[in-house]
């Protein structure tokens, strides 16, 4: 079941006839007339019905009345009959009498009012009986259309059906005072409970403010990171304070309130190259800055251009910029971020991503988007139903990229790619982040790009070296115990804010279950649980209201929260570059950070070499008994190979700037090409 279809579903069936227009879908055609196709159909909140109006009368196609207005004469036009499906009569005049239906009544199915068949309901005999009543006040004897209680019945509202959201008379959902309506608890048709209609709370401008990581003292030694960049064309230099990057004043006032004092690397490259119109494939560590490096010069060119498409009120969005991210928790972060650099400009931000109303994400894309941040299946529910287009779109950002185009997601990416409506690739911008870059996925990557600009900081796919790294070999039963000796040392410490990884949704709940009972304040994240609770948990754990957050791979990419000062990988992932990017959630921005994993040897052999791989590449000590693991494991992927990570910029040698990786001072990165 797709987002829309369980929220339509949790709200009983009837969200669609709230934002559906009459001129959207015509009723007729469904072949259906149960509840919310009458609602959807002739009597959307658009109001127009789907007769009449632009199309014309049904039976002579002139435009200026409808069908049972006709003068014509025993109508014709070019529809045809509902019943049999000839033309030259309508459904009421058929010869036929029963013959085929097309979904409008009568016909073999029966009169829609009292079930017998020969006649449709508008003509039934036996005075609007078969108990359905008028749609609108409930009262037999007539239709909703010629209800004398008018109204434009605009799904649900109004009679005495009441509010389909709150249940009170005298309003439609859609002008609901109250909040939406929590079915929590209730069985979906999957027989699991029904998620509540969430609307997430708005965040205040100044909070906007106090989000994010505070720069550590290490954040001077990023200025000795090499960098190292190719690729054809023009290349911009990289420029050296944010005065000197040419953005709009109004970024520049931003960038200072958010306490940033100088570029980072990934931005000192990225931001002059994506203001130069070119395309990026960008690799740099966890933490680092990679968000402000795309968003802040997409913002200054969407400006430049007058603000997109922010001030347009229409039923379909037009973002001038799209930016794609794997979950919803990191699709908010970066909308929040986007938010914060865009105050008190025109430029207007919007996020959508599945769990959370869409009706109240699609009266927000309604009142203008220029930049859309979003999940991947979100986004697509919204293009499919027409209410995103790409058709301005001049900047494409896939976040994460690693992710976003391996097995997982690549359908919904491919589906965003070739929309009709998006421009070819050298039409957009393609900008393309991640701290990991597999060689198969830069293969992929190509044909989304042109001629883009490699960059990379320091090594391709490498744990940045803030985070101090420890590997304990812990057999899986002994887990819990070691768990809890290490908290009990972490919080010893004063340090209260720890990230524990697990595999499975279940252990999740289990460990924070656990840790609780011992009075350790642990909440959990994960897929199964509804989106509100994962965003209260999330949002618990990053005032410190709870010290201890257990999470599944949902919170290994792109969180950005304060103070975590140890990641604990309880169960160590599948993947070396789902590792670096869990790690990655501690010594964030120059900080200091550390990470303890549990290996266990009857489960996590294949990962053992590039571990080793990974612990060396950070300068960390690798322990003897990983050494012999690594070493008897008879996993011998090599460092290019296929899930591996790569190191370097697919297109080769040939693509590589002279000295470029000089740029910032530092040694060229060693280019490994050895089996390990
Ligand atoms: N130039 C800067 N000066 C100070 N802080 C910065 C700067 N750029 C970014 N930051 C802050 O650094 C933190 C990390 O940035 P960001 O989340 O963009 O990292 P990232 O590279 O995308 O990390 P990940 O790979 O984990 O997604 C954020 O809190 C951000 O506000």
């Amino acid at each position: 079941m797709s987002d829309w279809e369980e929220e339509k579903a949790a709200a009983g069936g009837c969200e669609v006839a709230e934002w559906n227009g009459g001129a959207e879908t015509n009723g007729y055609g469904s072949g259906s007339r149960g509840r919310g196709g009458f609602g959807r159909g002739g009597r959307g909140r658009g109001g127009g019905g789907g007769r009449g109006g632009s199309t014309g009368c049904r039976k002579c196609g002139e435009e200026g009345h409808r069908a049972f207005e006709c003068t014509s004469g025993g109508g014709g036009g070019n529809r045809a009959c509902f019943k049999c499906g000839k033309e030259g009569h309508m459904s009421r005049e058929c010869p036929q009498g029963g013959g085929q239906s097309f979904g409008g009544g009568g016909g073999n199915r029966g009169c829609f009012k009292c079930g017998e068949e020969g006649h449709t309901s508008r003509g039934c005999p036996n005075s609007g009986g078969g108990g359905k009543g008028c749609f609108k006040c409930g009262e037999d004897g007539h239709m909703a259309r010629d209800c004398p209680q008018g109204g434009d019945g605009g799904g649900g509202g109004g009679g005495n059906r009441g509010c389909f959201n709150c249940g009170e008379q005298g309003h439609n959902k859609a002008d609901c005072p109250n909040p939406p309506k929590d079915n929590t608890g209730e069985l979906g048709p999957d027989g699991k409970p029904r998620p509540p209609l969430y609307v997430p709370e708005h965040i205040a401008d100044e909070q906007l403010f106090s989000e994010g990581v505070n720069p550590g003292i290490n954040s001077d030694a990023y200025h000795n990171i090499p960098v190292s960049v190719s690729g054809e064309g023009e290349i911009p230099d990289p420029i050296d304070t944010f005065g000197a990057s040419g953005l709009r004043d109004l970024l520049i006032s931003n960038i200072e309130r958010a306490g940033y004092k100088t570029p980072t690397p990934i931005q000192r490259v990225c931001i002059p190259t994506i203001m130069a119109g070119r395309d990026i494939m960008g690799c740099a560590q966890t933490g680092s800055g990679k968000t402000a490096a795309f968003l802040l010069p997409i913002l200054h060119g969407i400006l430049a251009s007058g603000g997109g498409n922010s001030g347009s009120m229409s039923s379909t969005a037009e973002p001038s910029a799209v930016v794609v991210a794997p979950t919803r928790e990191l699709a908010i972060q970066i909308h929040n971020e986007a938010r914060k650099f865009a105050l008190d400009s025109i430029v207007r931000t919007v996020v959508c991503y599945g769990g959370a109303s869409m009706n109240s994400q699609y009266r927000q894309l309604q009142n203008g988007c220029a930049v859309l941040v979003a999940t991947p299946g979100r986004l697509n529910d919204f293009v499919t139903r027409g209410r995103v287009s790409f058709s301005s779109v001049k900047y494409l950002v896939l976040d994460e990229a690693d992710r976003m185009l391996d097995m997982g997601f690549i359908g919904d990416i491919e589906k965003i790619v070739n929309h009709q409506t998006m421009p070819a690739v050298g039409q957009r911008q393609t900008l393309l982040f991640s701290a990991t870059f597999p060689e198969e996925i830069q293969t992929l990557a190509c044909n989304h790009l042109q001629n883009y600009v490699f960059y990379a900081v320091g090594t391709v796919g490498a744990a940045n070296t803030d985070v101090c790294q420890e590997v304990l070999n812990v057999p899986r039963q002994q887990k819990r115990e070691v768990l809890m000796s290490k908290i009990e040392e972490f919080m010893a410490n004063g340090d209260n804010k720890v990230l524990i990884f697990v595999e499975t949704k279940r252990t999740a709940d289990f460990l924070a279950t656990l840790l609780s009972s011992q009075q350790l304040n642990s909440t959990s994240i994960h897929g199964d649980r509804f989106q509100s609770q994962r965003e209260e948990a999330l949002a618990q754990f990053k005032a410190g209201i709870r010290s201890i957050l257990v999470a599944t791979a949902v919170a290994a990419r792109g969180l950005d929260i304060r103070g975590v000062s140890h990641v604990i990988n309880y169960d160590l992932p599948k993947e070396v570059d789902e590792y670096v990017h869990r790690i990655g959630r501690t010594g964030r921005v120059g900080n200091k950070g550390h990470a303890v994993s549990f290996y266990d040897e009857e489960q996590d052999g294949a990962l053992a070499k590039n571990l080793v791989k990974i612990l060396t590449d950070a300068s960390q000590e690798v322990p003897e008994w990983l050494k012999n693991a690594a070493a008897h494991s008879g996993h011998s992927q090599t460092y290019h190979g296929v899930g591996d990570f790569a190191s370097h910029d697919i297109r080769g040698e040939g693509l590589q700037r002279e000295g470029s990786s000089q740029a910032f001072g530092g040694p060229a990165p060693v280019d490994e090409e050895e089996e390990w």
